[in-house]
């Protein structure tokens, strides 16, 4: 049999390894301060803290937007800090990022949105739908089905509610068939009805295509609910990393005890 030589399958499913991570910007006290965490493959790890703890630094070194001071992140087999900007190119085309703020384009159409997506993967810029290749529409409607917006998708994009946006975002995240799927507080500007359709969606696909997500939320109870695993930021040290199954409310809430107060110990 020849051997398996995908450099992402690492021997315990690790697909997200953060080895004592630094990351300093000027003097400031680190906004990651010695993180250590791994994530495997179809795990869902919701990342808690309060606003500044480092929980966005944290996601933009899963994609490579940002490199560490020190330490090692190591995704999908790619050392981050030591890959050149091709690799780095390759790297993000594996790994979708959805954001608080949906990021559409509003004057455009929910399916050209979409279509987006996929523009990692073309050699130009696509301007207009017909530009873009059927197989890729096709595509594109399929993941607007499934997030169930395929009769919205020649509505402009602005003129959906924001729960809705969220939907599309997620639906041109899933286009490029991404392994992993980083949200950064995908929820924060929605209802809690709306909140809870969008976590669902995210765990859902999470489930089915054993994609591994990393999250980051305000919502104690979402991370409760949504979550394999709560992993609390405070001033950039992992200060908790626990499975949910067992975590209450209130073990979960001491994340955001201020400095000095005592936390749940990181996970050994
Ligand atoms: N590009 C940057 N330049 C300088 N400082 C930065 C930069 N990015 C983040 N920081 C600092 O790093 C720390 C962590 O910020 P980060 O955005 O990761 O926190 P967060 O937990 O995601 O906060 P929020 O919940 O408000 O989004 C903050 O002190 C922030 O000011």
């Amino acid at each position: 049999m020849e051997p398996d030589t995908r450099p992402e399958a690492a021997a315990d499913g690790a697909v997200v390894e953060f080895d004592a991570v630094t990351k300093s910007f000027g003097a400031d006290a680190p906004a990651l301060d010695e993180v250590s965490l791994t994530a495997r493959a179809g795990e869902v790890v919701v990342l808690l803290g309060l606003s500044g703890s480092g929980k966005s630094t944290l996601l933009r070194h899963v994609d490579g937007l940002q490199a560490p001071t020190s330490g090692r992140v190591r995704v999908l087999g790619t050392d981050v800090g030591a890959a050149s900007s091709r690799e780095l190119r390759r790297l993000r085309r594996r790994v979708g990022f959805v954001f608080q703020q949906f990021h559409l384009v509003g004057p455009l159409t929910v399916l050209e949105n979409a279509c987006h997506g996929a523009l990692g993967g073309l050699r130009a810029p696509r301007l207009g739908l017909p530009l873009y290749p059927r197989s890729v529409r096709r595509a594109a409607l399929e993941q607007l089905d499934r997030v169930g917006l395929a009769d919205r998708a020649f509505q402009r994009a602005d003129t959906l509610s924001g729960g809705q946006q969220q939907r599309v975002a997620v639906a041109r995240a899933l286009l490029q068939r991404p392994e992993i799927l980083l949200a950064d507080e995908p929820v924060a500007s929605l209802d809690p009805e709306s909140a809870h359709q969008v976590m669902e969606l995210i765990r859902a696909v999470a489930a089915e295509e054993r994609l591994t997500v990393l999250c980051s939320l305000h919502q104690v109870d979402l991370a409760l609910s949504w979550g394999d695993r709560v992993v609390g930021l405070r001033s950039g040290r992992v200060v908790m990393d626990a499975p949910t199954a067992g975590l209450g409310r209130d073990d979960a809430m001491a994340v955001y005890s201020r400095v000095g107060a005592p936390a749940p110990a990181p996970a050994a």
